[in-house]
């Protein structure tokens, strides 16, 4: 299978509430996402696009619309954290994304890879897809997830 990957970052800061050490502290992380894509090469001569699955700078603005520009230098917080929710509430203009499950690399992962599937297939008719997306929360940690 030929995919193309596009990676991106952004910062955003969470706390894992259940956790049994360091994680159920307020913190942040600088996130790494890694977005493949599959589907056909567009072949249109003198078009742009010519030759690619999609141009790597499309990929970009796409992702950062969707799912990057709307987490960066948010508080990723689960809507059952009420304590927290309460927090970012009091904060006048505060950035907060509340997410219906834990914010691990895990469940974080599957968010943005739902929000990332719906933004990209097929999109310009050549069976674009998003075939995985990496998670990084840590140089040393992160989520793979990939299309079943
Ligand atoms: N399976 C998971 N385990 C942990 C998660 C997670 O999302 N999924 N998250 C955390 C913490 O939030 C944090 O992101 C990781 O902290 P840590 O283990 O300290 O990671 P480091 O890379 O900084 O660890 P080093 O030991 O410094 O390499 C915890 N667990
Ligand atoms: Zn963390």
């Amino acid at each position: 299978m030929l995919t193309i990957t596009r990676k991106l970052e952004f910062d955003a800061g969470h706390r894992i509430p259940d956790h049994k050490s360091q994680c159920r502290n307020l913190h942040g992380h600088r996130y790494t996402l890694e977005i493949t894509l599959t589907g056909a090469i567009i072949t249109a001569e003198g078009n742009s696009d010519n030759g690619m699955i999609m141009d790597f700078s499309d990929v970009k603005t796409l992702a950062k619309q969707h799912l990057v520009d709307v987490w960066d230098h948010a508080f990723i917080v689960y809507e059952k954290d009420t304590a927290v929710r309460e927090f970012l509430a009091s904060l006048p203009d505060h950035k907060t994304v509340v997410i219906d499950r834990i914010p691990t690399v895990e469940n974080l992962a599957h968010v943005a890879f739902g929000i990332l599937k719906a933004a990209f297939t097929d999109r310009f008719g050549t069976g674009l897809r998003l075939h995985k997306l990496v998670l990084h929360e840590t140089p040393n940690c992160w989520a793979e997830i990939t299309d079943a």
